[in-house]
């Protein structure tokens, strides 16, 4: 069966009292894959990520992500690249159902400490097609060339 999927669908966003004054989440060029995501932090409060540590930084927004979508949250490489920053739990999955305020899980790979100020790009997010599998046990596997050989069987 083909599942078509609109291609640019709808995203709803509810911003919340920590989110007001925050730009919405564009995408920064045309051909962008992801939507850039701001941290919410207090203009008053930026959050100091000490190395090796990991914070929940919010972004302000309730994402209603369309049925049949996810949301897909990844570092910018950028911030890992100069700085070491990245999501921790990498790529962060937003489900179609979720109702709580989008999150990033952002830890400081780095060797110095990170200020992540109001505003500021944290992180993107791409929307995209999730397939649900209906799930069944059988009793044997079917037979293939590769059979069990895996992790490197086909060398380096
Ligand atoms: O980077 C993330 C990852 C998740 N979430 C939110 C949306 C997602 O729909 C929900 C649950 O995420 P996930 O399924 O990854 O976490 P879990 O540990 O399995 O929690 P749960 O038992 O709530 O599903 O948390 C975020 O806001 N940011
Ligand atoms: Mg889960």
């Amino acid at each position: 069966m083909t599942v078509h999927h609109d291609i640019s669908p709808t995203l709803n966003l509810i911003r919340l009292a920590n989110g007001e004054g925050l730009d919405l989440p564009v995408y920064e060029s045309k051909g962008a894959a992801g939507m850039d995501l701001r941290a919410a932090v207090d203009a008053d409060a930026p959050l100091t990520l000490a190395p090796g540590k990991r914070a929940l930084v919010p972004t302000g927004f309730i994402f209603e992500i369309p049925e049949g979508f996810e949301g897909q949250i990844r570092p910018r490489s950028g911030l890992a690249f100069k700085h070491g920053i990245t999501c921790l739990n990498s790529p962060g999955t937003v489900d179609s159902d979720y109702r709580g305020e989008v999150k990033v899980l952002l830890a400081n790979l780095g060797e110095e400490a990170f200020v992540i100020e109001r505003g500021m790009r944290i992180a993107q997010m791409v929307i995209a097609p999730v397939t649900q599998a209906r799930v069944a046990e059988i009793s044997a596997a079917s037979e293939t060339a590769r059979g069990a050989g895996g992790f490197g069987s086909t060398g380096v």
